[in-house]
């Protein structure tokens, strides 16, 4: 199976997995990225079968609204029974790496407010140790040499993520080399940094649960 068959496969599952828990109130969260997509796409299938979404993104509201899916704005709604988006990557406790489509803020505000955060991946980004992929840290544009002389004291290589602006109007930097064995604490230390908006560790928030897409099936992941 290809990647994007895997990407389909888990997309797939999660929306068989979240369609029995919604009713006409629900506000379903909506990440970003290429497997988010596909579970949009999906997720148009049962549009009928709840209120509307809270997009993570500029471009997965378009997407949504190019469905005619209802997209609303955080502000407006109660609560969001689930949250479904992908990762960079997943460690067994469902703590993972996000960002690398630049949206890590906005997810880690819907992942905040959810009551069940759905994670769906492809196998590849399975890992046991957080950090083989370069940690995305959202910086205030202004701030940007400083984080950067900040983050490598905590060990890091950042590198300024050229020609990307966020939906937030912010820059990415991105940390290789990490090392990722504490992530709630280094997630805390990051986020400390003066001029840091957020980092894409999500151990503070894991997710619920994991639909992973394997050449042998989705499976079916929740935290240890
Ligand atoms: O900022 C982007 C998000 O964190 C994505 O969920 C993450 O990069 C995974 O994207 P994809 O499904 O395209 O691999």
């Amino acid at each position: 199976m290809t990647q994007d068959e895997l990407k389909k496969a888990t997309a797939r599952a999660a929306v068989d997995y979240i369609a029995p828990k919604l009713d006409a109130d629900s506000i379903v969260g909506v990440g970003t990225g290429s497997t988010a997509n596909f579970f949009i796409d999906y997720l148009a299938e049962i549009k009928g079968q709840f209120d509307g979404t809270v997009a993570s993104s500029d471009a997965s509201a378009e997407r949504l609204r190019s469905h005619g899916i209802p997209v609303y704005d955080l502000n407006s709604v109660d609560g969001i029974q689930c949250y479904v988006d992908g990762a960079d990557e997943a460690n067994p406790a469902l703590q993972l790496i996000k960002g690398g489509g630049a949206a890590l803020t906005r997810e880690k505000i819907v992942a905040a407010v959810s009551s069940e955060f759905v994670c769906i991946a492809d196998e590849s980004k399975w890992v046991p140790l957080l950090g083989d992929f370069p940690l995305p840290v959202e910086v205030i544009p202004m701030a940007r040499s400083l984080v950067a002389r900040e983050l490598v004291k905590l060990g890091g290589d950042p590198v300024y993520r050229q020609g990307v602006t966020t939906d937030n109007g912010n820059v990415i930097l991105d940390v290789h080399n990490l090392k990722i064995t504490e992530p709630k604490a280094l997630e805390e230390a990051i986020n400390n940094i003066t001029g840091v908006v957020t980092n894409g560790i999500f151990a503070l928030r894991p997710a619920d649960i994991l639909l992973l897409g394997t050449t042998s099936g989705v499976k079916t992941f929740t935290a240890k």
